[in-house]
């Protein structure tokens, strides 16, 4: 059984023309699947409606079986998802342990024992936990709220273009980050701008044109690809 299928998703913003326009993808247990496209394809919407933000006008969404379509975003996490949105995905003002603690389930009796683990995985946010989040470089801030985003032990997480905005460097270690992550046995959709590095590190990928997919393959095949490289990779 698959861990995610969302099938025939159509969903759009308002009574403008739709965005998504049937557009499938599935994860399966252990994978890094990556979604990339041009500008306005609908990946990021795809990412949202996948965490219940934004409705799915038709089609469905399954998670180990179960359909959730029509879940509400907060349904949606106590399943087991979880998404990490690109922008404004820490409280800048707050410390970086207040940022973790108000990531927990309200009613979560073990969100101590969480952050404990999470300090252990990520030692950077240990030794800042008294800092404020907006002292962080972007790198460490993405790995903030990667960690805010697994306080809630999530089956599945959603990342939306993680390394939007990183120096080639740190995006590399965030990437080398969203691996270890995986390998600990976490499967990842994310939709990411840098389609050659993130294709690398990736169990399959999709391209996403206009609202629909319109490539799946391999990671690493994929971003070989000499038609996706020209169109979409500028190669
Ligand atoms: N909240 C919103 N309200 C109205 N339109 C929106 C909203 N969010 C996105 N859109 C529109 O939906 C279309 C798809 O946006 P989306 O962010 O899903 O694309 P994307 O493939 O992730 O693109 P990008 O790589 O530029 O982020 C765009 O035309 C965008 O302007």
């Amino acid at each position: 059984m698959s861990l995610l299928v969302a099938r025939d998703i159509v969903a759009g913003y308002g009574a403008a023309e739709q965005i998504l326009k049937k557009a499938s993808i599935h994860v399966e247990a252990g994978e890094i699947v990556t979604i990339i496209g041009p500008n306005g394809a609908g990946k990021s919407t795809l990412l949202k409606v996948v965490a219940g933000l934004v409705p799915a006008r038709e089609g469905s969404i399954q998670l180990g079986g179960e359909d959730v379509t029509r879940f509400g975003a907060v349904d949606r996490t106590r399943s087991g998802i979880s998404f990490v949105p690109q922008e404004r995905n820490v409280f800048g003002n707050l410390s970086i342990a207040e940022n973790l603690e108000i990531s927990a389930y309200r009613d979560s009796g073990d969100a101590s024992r969480r952050i404990e683990e999470l300090y252990e995985r990520y030692p950077m946010l240990a030794g800042k936990r008294r800092d404020l989040a907006r002292t962080l470089s972007g790198g460490q801030r993405q790995i903030l709220a990667m960690a805010m985003g697994l306080m809630t032990a999530p089956k599945l997480l959603l990342l939306d273009e993680p390394t939007a905005g990183l120096s080639p460097r740190a995006a590399d270690e965030l990437f080398d980050a969203i691996v270890a992550l995986n390998r600990g046995g976490l499967p990842i959709l994310m939709v990411e701008q840098h389609a050659v590095e993130a294709l690398a590190v990736s169990t399959r990928g999709y391209v996403l044109v206009s609202g629909k997919e319109s490539a799946e393959g391999p990671g690493p095949q994929l971003a070989a690809d000499p038609e996706i490289r020209r169109l979409f990779l500028g190669g």
